[in-house]
This record gives structure tokens, C-alpha cells and sequence, in this order.
């Protein structure tokens, strides 16, 4: 049977990068990918700037303490110097105000004393020439690249796109991200429950793990298990959108008619198993550029599914460098023992330790145990075999949250 990795390298050979689009600067770019370098259009700082509140001076003035200097005028951060200073003169400055010509350095007021309002001593040196002076330039020239393509965009980002006076930038367009849940024994949460049916917990959190990973969501709702619906809502599904995720249906039941639907359809079926636990009957598939996963029905498969496969995906498509799930060396916060015939991903909990983080595994009954995943922000992922560990040593963890 495939294995994760193998898989996942499967899928991001198939994988097309998304054309850039202009993106206007609000919160729904967070995460966005830049699709092209920004450079500045001017010198940051525009202006030699003062660093520290007091005064403008020449620090050939100030060979020796206490030196007395005549105030020629005061310069708020905003304004403009209108006089050099001179030979014994000192301007009043504020820190992100321009320093006035002939000054070369600024001395902080608490190094100050005021005899009266035209003078100001100064109490001790020595004074550097350029102390407490930003140079015009010196975080960066017009022309500079300051942020290179392939950049996420962060909130440090928005404040240097500020700075350089940009308020739309080119990032890669989001995938478009069809999603439809299959079965007949499943009923939206807002929909009366009757008999043997069950809530659908997959759709709406994929959905919302849909939007983590900085996709487009559209929701299709809830296909029942009839070749005929199932095929128009499947086609309805690769039409509307970059990637179609399913959950449901893909498994050896009677009923499951996913894989068959989609290769009536014309989808490439690429893989329909994974060395896995949870999540093995998991399918993926290609029609031209499109995506298709085809999940596997139980809540937790379905979790694992997204974050081991499609997340990585359409990080890809976003133009994100680093596509692999965020993975730590961590330590066991407890004794661990488990025992699966293929690759385990367990749900556990960062907590702090003595050093750093550790994981504990949450209490886990299975697939379909979905309290398990509210409860944990990351998976250990662990090997096929019986596996018996100890507080302390160390396993790989996968961090869903990060
Ligand atoms: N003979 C075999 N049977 C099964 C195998 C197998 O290899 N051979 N694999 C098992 C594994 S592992 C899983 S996982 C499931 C996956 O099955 P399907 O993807 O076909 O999913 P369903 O049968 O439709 O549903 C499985 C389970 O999950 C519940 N479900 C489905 N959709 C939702 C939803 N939207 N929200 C909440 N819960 C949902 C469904 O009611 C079932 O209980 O197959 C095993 N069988
Ligand atoms: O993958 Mo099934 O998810 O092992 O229950």
C-alpha cells in the first residue's frame, strides 16, 4: 500500500500553481501568497531623523561638560527645521523629527538642563557625532526590493507594505475549493434527525479547515447515495472549482459509489488507499488540472485526510515554499503504547514542559471519535507496529494548529 509520504508526493506532482491576482490589502490577504517582489518608492527614512527626544547639536561643540548652547528654535516630530544650527546652538527636537542642518548628533533631554528658556546645558558626554540619528536611507532606498516573491503575508508584512505606500499587492489567486459530503444516513444540524440518521460534522469542518488553508470554500451540501445525484453534484463540484474534496463513500460498501461515479466522469483515479490509520481509504484523483480527493466518511479520517493531503495541496497552489505539514521533535508528556498495521496518527496536546513543549496524547477510541481532535492541536505520527514509549523520549508530531 502507498505510503503518506509517497502519496503526498503523488499529489503535488499533479499540483498546477494558481495565475497571481492584484489583491486589495485587507484582512482576507492574510496567509496570501506574494506572486511578485515589492520594492520601495522612496528612502525610509525620508530624512536624517532624530531617535531620541532633546536636543539637536554639533558634537564638535561638545569637547567638554557641562556646555551651555542657545536654543534657535523647537521641532516636533511632523515639522520641518527652518534654521541650521550653528556654532554653540542647539535645536529642541522630538524623536521622528528631521534633524536640522549643521546639527550632527541628538543629546537625550535627560542629559539636559534648562537655565531658562533660550538655553540648554549639557550635563555630561561625551556626544558622538551621528548619536541617536536614523540616516535618511538607512532602512532602505527608493528602488530597494524589501519584500521578495513567495512571501506570506503576516501583519509585519501590511506594515512594510505601508511603508512603501502600497495599499494592493500580487499574490496567487485562492483555490476554489468544492466540497460535497455523500450518504444517505447524513442530515445537515439544522435538519430534523430521524431513525438511523446522522449530523454532518464533516462539512462544515471542512469548510472551516478549508479556510485555514486558504481556500475558497463551496459548500454542495450532502449528495445521496444515487449514481445519478451523486454524478451531477460530482460534476457540478469539478466545474466550480480548482479542487473538489469529498467526504464519504469512497470505502468497499455496496453503496460506496464515489470511485466509480468519478471514473465514469473521466477523473484520473491516481491512488484509492493509503498506508494510514485513520484515514486508509483515502482517493485521490486528477481531471485535467483539478484536484479530486475523495475522504474517508469517519469525522477523524476525514480530518487527518485534509491536513495530511490537501492542506499540503493547496498551500502548493497558493505558492507557499514550504508545502509539508509543520512537523516537531517532541518529547512524550506520558508512557504511550499503541498498536496499528499501518502508519498511526494519534491526536495529542502540546503542553509546556521543563524545556520547551511536549505532547500528550489525548484519550482516542478511533475514527470516528471527533471530541478526541477538539481536544488535541497536534497528531504524533507514528509506524506501523506495536509501539511501547516512555515519558520523555522523543516522537514526531505534526502541528495542525500552527
Ligand atoms: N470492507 C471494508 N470496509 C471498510 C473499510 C475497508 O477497508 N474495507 N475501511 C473502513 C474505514 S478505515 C473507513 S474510514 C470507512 C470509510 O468509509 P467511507 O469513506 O465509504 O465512508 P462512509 O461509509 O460513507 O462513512 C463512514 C462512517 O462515517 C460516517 N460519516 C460519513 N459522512 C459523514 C459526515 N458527513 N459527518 C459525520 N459522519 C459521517 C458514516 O455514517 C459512517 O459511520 O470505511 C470502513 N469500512
Ligand atoms: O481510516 Mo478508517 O479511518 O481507519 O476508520
Amino acid at each position: 500500500m502507498l505510503s503518506v509520504a509517497a502519496a503526498r508526493e503523488q499529489i503535488l506532482a499533479n499540483v498546477v500553481r494558481q495565475p497571481p491576482e492584484i489583491g486589495a490589502l485587507t484582512s482576507s490577504l492574510l496567509g496570501s501568497v506574494l506572486a511578485e517582489p515589492v520594492t520601495a518608492d522612496m528612502d525610509s527614512p525620508p530624512f536624517d531623523k532624530a531617535m531620541m527626544d532633546g536636543f539637536a547639536v554639533r558634537s564638535a561643540d561638545c569637547g567638554q561638560f557641562p556646555v551651555t548652547l542657545t536654543i534657535v528654535e523647537e521641532v516636533p516630530a511632523g515639522k520641518s527645521p527652518m534654521l541650521p544650527v550653528g556654532p554653540g546652538q542647539a535645536t529642541r527636537i522630538m524623536t521622528g523629527a528631521p534633524i536640522p542642518e549643521g546639527a550632527d548628533a541628538v543629546v537625550q533631554v535627560e542629559r539636559t538642563e534648562q537655565p531658562d528658556s533660550m538655553h540648554v546645558t549639557l550635563l555630561n558626554g561625551p556626544v558622538t557625532p551621528r548619536q541617536h540619528i536614523l540616516d535618511r536611507g538607512r532602512e532602505m532606498r527608493a528602488g530597494d526590493v524589501v519584500m521578495p516573491a513567495g512571501q506570506i503575508l503576516r501583519a509585519a508584512e501590511y506594515g512594510l507594505f505601508a511603508t512603501v505606500g502600497k495599499t494592493a499587492v500580487p499574490v496567487f489567486r485562492s483555490p476554489k475549493v468544492s466540497l460535497l459530503c455523500t450518504g444517505d444516513e447524513v442530515v445537515e444540524a439544522n435538519m430534523k434527525r430521524m431513525g438511523s440518521q446522522i449530523r454532518n460534522s464533516n462539512g462544515p469542518m471542512l469548510v472551516m479547515q478549508t479556510v485555514r488553508a486558504g481556500g475558497l470554500p463551496r459548500y454542495l451540501g450532502i449528495a445521496p447515495d444515487r449514481v445519478d445525484v451523486l454524478r451531477s453534484q460530482i460534476r457540478e463540484g469539478i466545474d466550480g472549482g480548482e479542487v473538489l474534496v469529498m467526504a464519504g463513500g469512497v470505502s468497499m460498501g455496496m453503496r460506496d459509489l464515489v470511485p466509480e461515479v468519478l471514473a465514469d466522469l473521466g477523473v484520473q483515479i491516481h491512488f484509492h488507499k493509503v498506508a494510514m490509520k485513520p484515514g486508509k481509504p483515502l482517493l485521490f484523483g486528477t481531471k485535467g488540472h483539478k484536484l479530486i480527493f475523495g475522504l474517508p466518511g469517519n469525522p477523524v479520517s476525514s480530518f487527518v485526510g485534509f491536513e495530511l493531503f490537501v492542506r499540503p495541496a493547496l498551500a502548493a497552489m497558493r505558492g507557499v515554499p514550504t508545502t509539508m505539514p509543520k512537523m516537531a521533535r517532541l518529547p512524550l508528556a506520558a508512557d504511550f503504547r499503541a498498536s496499528s498495521d499501518r502508519e498511526l496518527y494519534y491526536p495529542a496536546k502540546l503542553e509546556i514542559a521543563e524545556v520547551g513543549f511536549a505532547a500528550r496524547p489525548v484519550p482516542w477510541f478511533g475514527s470516528a471519535d471527533l471530541r478526541a481532535i477538539t481536544a488535541a492541536d497536534c497528531l504524533l505520527k507514528l509506524p506501523a507496529g506495536e509501539t511501547a514509549l516512555t515519558a520523555g523520549q522523543i516522537v514526531d508530531v505534526i502541528l495542525t494548529d500552527a
